[in-house]
């Protein structure tokens, strides 16, 4: 049963060495159920290490990750997904040649027990394709339902890769840069699908992202990563403040 005082993440002395190199030291943090964090840095500060530690794409070589109070330091990928954690990925992970519809649909089958489901309970190929459209009309995309997923625009495509997250309904939601590539246009809009989400559905979001005018402009605090350690974890203004900050990673005061 969650408790209101517990948080939604919680990593603490988190780590990760592999041979000599110190790939991440010791951090810590939590974030609170509903709150949006993003997690700033310069490029190979460890911010994505940092979710692939909490995702369990990697095993840290030290510290924990807790989901809603559940220790899931040595939990599968899926086990988390069940828990309900649900990530993107900086690289676009679409089908091409599929359809808009058909990329959310597949999320949606696994999500609903398995992606071979469709031959053994052919009912909920119907749930999954409703499901699929709600969450293709949730980022806007509806008119583009039918078009195939290798014809859309970088900042379409990364549409679907929410709409595909959202398919499993994850209550904690890792977001690994999500303007990515996006044609600068389209930042308003993909930012503008991002603060919907999390306020309909009241879901925890940790979002990676060097555009610091989203980032600022969408958080409720930001964590920032240098050298594989967590500089600060404070509000948006906090953080710009901040002296250390300004020298280690903005470099000048700001
Ligand atoms: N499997 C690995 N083996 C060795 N070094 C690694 C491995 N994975 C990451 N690193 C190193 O760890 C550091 C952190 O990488 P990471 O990708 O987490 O940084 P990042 O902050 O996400 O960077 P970017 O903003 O460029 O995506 C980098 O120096 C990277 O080269």
């Amino acid at each position: 049963m969650t408790s209101p005082d517990q948080p939604a993440l919680l990593v603490q002395g988190l780590g990760l060495q592999i041979g000599g190199a110190r790939i991440l030291e010791d951090v810590g943090f939590s974030v609170a159920t509903g709150e949006m964090v993003g997690v700033i840095g310069p490029n190979g500060a460890g911010k994505t290490t940092l979710f692939n530690l909490i995702s369990g794409v990697l095993k840290p070589t030290e510290g924990s990750v807790q989901l809603d109070g559940a220790d899931v330091t040595s939990a599968s990928i899926h086990h988390r997904a069940r828990a309900g954690l649900g990530r993107t990925f900086q690289t676009s992970s679409l089908f091409p040649r599929l359809s808009v519809l058909e990329n959310v649909r597949l999320a949606a089958q696994a999500a609903l027990g398995g992606s071979l489901s469709v031959f053994r309970f052919p009912s909920r190929t119907d749930s999954a394709t409703s499901v699929a459209q709600q969450n293709v009309a949730e980022v806007g995309l509806e008119d583009k339902l039918h078009t195939a997923a290798g014809d859309l625009s970088h900042g379409d495509k990364r549409k679907v890769e929410i709409a595909m997250l959202l398919a499993g309904d994850p209550a904690v939601i890792l977001l690994d840069e999500p303007m990515a590539g996006v044609a600068s246009g389209d930042v308003p809009g993909l930012s503008a699908i991002i603060r919907r989400m999390h306020r309909d559905r009241g879901c925890t979001v940790m979002m990676v992202e060097h555009h610091m005018d989203v980032v600022l402009g969408l958080v409720d605090r930001v964590a920032v990563m240098h050298h594989g350690k967590l500089l600060a974890i404070d509000t948006p203004d906090a953080v710009m403040a901040n002296p250390t900050v300004q020298s280690a990673y903005l470099g000048e005061p700001v």
